[in-house]
């Protein structure tokens, strides 16, 4: 999987009692967004880590306790501390480029935590909230005490009061995915091309803020859990895909606003340890952020007028949120102190002046006289450039190099043998050389010191214009979500519009008509992908999926995984029509590592994995689980296969299980909720490709035809005997003969059936009576109908 850029400081706090209780504090160094998390976690510490995935470290904090004693000074001597926690160790496998720092144990400390939190969080909506949420959690303030703590003793930092962005996430409003589940699935990179954008971000990532790619990728990585939060962006995307109008002012307005990181000129403002220290580098940085803020502020009344009169709550929300009245203070305050013509430009000498005259004329005496200074520069450079020139009958130009400054610049073909004498420095690049001269390099020298005693002098004024805005900063906050929101939203309805998506309903029941493979649907030629059916409720929770390699297996039940996130994301699905449950955790064992070679670490990972989901699977979860019992022999394979299948039967999660175990369909389709399904394969006539098999990757219902014996054509294909080969058919037909005898004579698989057919029953009246919006009189013919069937399959019995 694409590793995300490490960009936060994590504290870790682990409660030492049986109970596993860890509390996190994460800070994006980026955008200064301060994230708390306290989980109750299992033993393999899945829960926290995947929190930790979602805020990727590159420094972790941790009481010096947890480290060795003779490792104390470790993070000088660059070696791996030694750790006395579990998690620890866990964490350094996990993130080996994360620098592991220890903080003094007093430093991890609630009451500390919950002060700096009064302190530092901005004075927004949702700062009572997060002090209420966050006051019981001993951990998660005892992590925040550390990561402040740290910030000021070893980053020297100390941020404005009131100025930071801080949440406590509770971990039961999003849908637990672990590392590898996300990197099998192609969440958010691609497994075999890094470079690709063929995975589930890639699909739906047309988003135009750098907020907003953000905001996707933690979506995609923990889809919410909260029904009414997933409608209401469901409401909204659909709004936007209905209005074409509204979609596309709302695009024209986010256009505007392409590539920009308000979080990240938010936290250049807040903190104040670059305001302390003034180079002219750090004070054009700073101009050159206040020109980006002031294009963000001017740009966010078009998306306000986009959103005006949207009939869904959420983009109402939105709107409302950019509406703050406080935006207009800061613009005010702005236009007050920037001039107005600047723009910021993408480079060259255009942006150096924009950077030059950023604050307004009369403001500063000896600013203006440092810009006359500046200015005469630049004309004795140019003046420089006539007279050489004309001297040697060149048509020279000027470039601007951030480097080195102003460079003459000619193209090869205008110049006919070598350049004159006293120019010094050639280089050639596009077909042009680029030169200097000693007079030039002097007067670059003098631009270079007006230049810099112009951005310090502005960066006086703008530190002033950045204190006051700070004061405001909570607008700024705001705005940065609700943008990053609806660019999220915007993205979701242009991906749904282009791929022709649906509309997600979310009853309980899994059920999908004509779902496609979203990632594969992008891979494979237009009309190749073929759709596929799912049906799964309580009474059919278990389903066993065979069929012959590469038949499609591994895809279906991917694309089970991706569409549940999709629809849990607030996002429309490829199909034509869908429903979805609400899932608590989505576990995984997905193999993409048939190495033989490896098959005995293959075997642990196998158990290991299987053991965390056993451990976490509750009757609210999703599982996938790809070829299990493969590294194994095939008694024990199916021996463990069973074994596992039935704890998962008990736990009742919502369970997709492809084998390659056909005898795993009888012994388990005793269990009422046990459904065979098969992926389709046609004989054809045999070709050096095709094996005599055509895949056909559409479901079916049942086991495949138990007289098809794939093995034995692909055993043909070896030029095994022709007596070998009709002794091993002959063979393997009457196992499967006797096998078919004995399941139909026997009672105890009638009664199976018979308990199958009651759990249906159960099950459908219960749907029918939660979820249905069928007028009364159409209701009634639909239990009629289903009374017939249900009667029918037990006089069948
Ligand atoms: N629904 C589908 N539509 C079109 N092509 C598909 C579909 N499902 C699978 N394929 C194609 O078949 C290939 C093999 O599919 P997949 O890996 O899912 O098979 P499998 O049964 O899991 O194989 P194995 O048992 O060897 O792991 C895929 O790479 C894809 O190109």
């Amino acid at each position: 999987m694409l590793q995300p850029e490490a960009n936060h400081v994590v504290a870790l706090l682990e409660g030492r009692g049986v109970s596993r209780e860890t509390g996190i504090a994460a800070l994006n160094k980026d955008t200064g967004q301060v994230t708390l998390v306290q989980v109750a976690d299992c033993p393999t510490y899945v829960k926290t880590l995947h929190q930790m995935h979602l805020h990727f470290p590159s420094v972790v904090l941790v009481p010096d306790t947890f480290l060795s004693a003779s490792d104390a000074a470790f993070s000088t001597s660059g070696k791996r501390p030694g750790s006395t926690s579990l998690l620890v160790e866990y964490v350094q496998d996990e993130f080996p480029n994360a620098q592991l720092e220890p903080v003094g144990r007093r430093y991890w400390n609630d009451n500390g935590g919950l002060e700096f939190i009064l302190q530092l969080c901005v004075d927004d909506d949702e700062r009572a909230g997060t002090i209420l949420a966050v006051q019981n959690k001993y951990y998660a303030l005892s992590a925040a005490c550390a990561l402040f703590k740290y910030y000021e003793a070893k980053m020297n930092t100390r941020f404005a009061a009131g100025s930071l962005r801080i949440r406590y996430v509770p971990v039961e409003g999003t849908m637990m995915i672990d590392r590898d589940t996300a990197r099998n699935l192609e969440l958010i990179g691609n497994m075999t091309f890094k470079k690709s954008p063929h995975s589930l971000f890639g699909v739906l990532n047309h988003t135009y803020t750098a907020m907003a790619s953000r905001l996707l990728r933690v979506n995609i990585l923990s889809p919410i859990t909260v029904q009414p939060s997933i409608h209401a962006r469901l409401d909204s995307v659909e709004e936007l895909i209905n209005s074409e109008d509204r979609f596309n002012y709302v695009r024209d307005a986010l256009k505007a606003l392409n590539k920009m990181d308000l979080d990240k000129l938010i936290i250049s403002l807040a903190s104040s340890e670059a305001r302390e220290t003034s180079s002219a580098k750090m004070a054009s940085q700073r101009v050159s952020q206040m020109l980006n803020l002031r294009n963000i502020v001017a740009q966010i009344p078009l998306l306000r007028t986009a959103l005006q009169g949207c009939r869904s709550q959420l983009l109402r929300i939105i709107c409302d949120m950019i509406a703050d009245e406080r935006l207009e203070i800061i613009q005010q305050l702005v236009n007050a102190n920037l001039n107005e013509e600047t723009t910021p430009a993408k480079g060259g000498i255009g942006a150096v002046n924009a950077r030059v005259y950023a604050v307004k004329a009369n403001q500063n005496r000896l600013l203006d006289v440092a810009r006359e200074t500046y200015k005469e520069n630049i004309g004795d450079i140019y003046q420089l450039n006539r007279s050489l020139s004309q001297t040697h009958d060149l048509p020279l130009t000027l470039v601007y190099q951030d480097a080195t400054g102003f460079v003459f610049s000619l193209k090869k073909d205008q110049l006919e043998g070598e350049l004159p004498e006293g120019f010094l420095n050639v280089t050639s690049k596009k077909g042009k050389y680029m030169f200097s001269c000693m007079e030039l390099k002097k007067m670059n020298a003098r631009l270079k010191d007006a230049l810099d005693e112009t951005l310090l002098l502005s960066d006086k004024i703008i530190q002033d214009l950045a204190a006051q805005i700070v004061h405001h900063v909570g607008a700024l906050y705001k705005a940065s979500e609700a943008i990053a929101l609806v660019d999220m939203l915007w993205s979701f309805a242009h991906t749904s519009i282009i791929k022709n998506y649906i509309r997600p309903e979310f009853t309980g029941t899994l059920a999908i008509k004509s779902g496609r493979h979203p990632i594969l649907e992008t891979v494979q030629a237009a009309g190749t992908v073929v759709a596929n059916d799912f049906y799964c409720d309580a009474s059919s929770s278990f389903q066993i999926i065979q069929g012959p390699n590469m038949s499609g297996k591994s895809t279906y039940l991917r694309q089970i995984g991706l569409l549940t996130v999709m629809a849990m994301c607030g996002c429309f699905v490829p199909a034509e029509y869908a429903s979805f449950k609400i899932h608590d955790a989505l576990l995984t064992r997905l193999s993409n590592d048939d190495d033989p070679e490896k098959s005995l670490s293959t075997f642990a990972n196998e158990m290991s994995c299987s053991a965390m989901i056993l451990g976490l699977a509750t009757p609210n979860s999703l599982v996938l689980i790809d070829e299990l019992g493969r590294g194994t022999s095939p008694k024990e394979g199916v021996g463990i296969s069973h074994a596992i299948a039935e704890a998962l039967i008990e736990a009742k999660p919502y369970v997709f299980f492809a084998t390659h175990f056909p005898e795993l369909a009888t012994t388990l389709s005793r269990r009422p909720s046990v459904v065979n399904l098969h992926l389709s394969v046609q004989r054809t006539r045999q070709t050096t490709s095709n094996f005599g098999m055509a895949f056909r990757y559409k479901i079916l219902d049942g086991v495949s035809d138990q007289n098809t014996h794939y093995g034995l054509e692909l055993a043909r294909l070896a030029d095994l005997p022709p007596d070998v080969l009709t002794e091993a058919k002959r063979v393997a037909e009457q196992l499967s003969i006797l096998k078919t005898r004995h399941e139909e004579e026997s009672e105890s698989s009638k009664i199976a059936m018979r308990r199958k057919v009651l759990l249906k029953l159960r099950t459908q009246l219960k749907q029918a009576h939660d979820h249905s919006s069928l007028p009364d009189e159409d209701l009634l013919n639909y239990l009629k109908r289903f009374h017939t069937e249900i009667a029918k399959a037990f006089i069948d019995l």
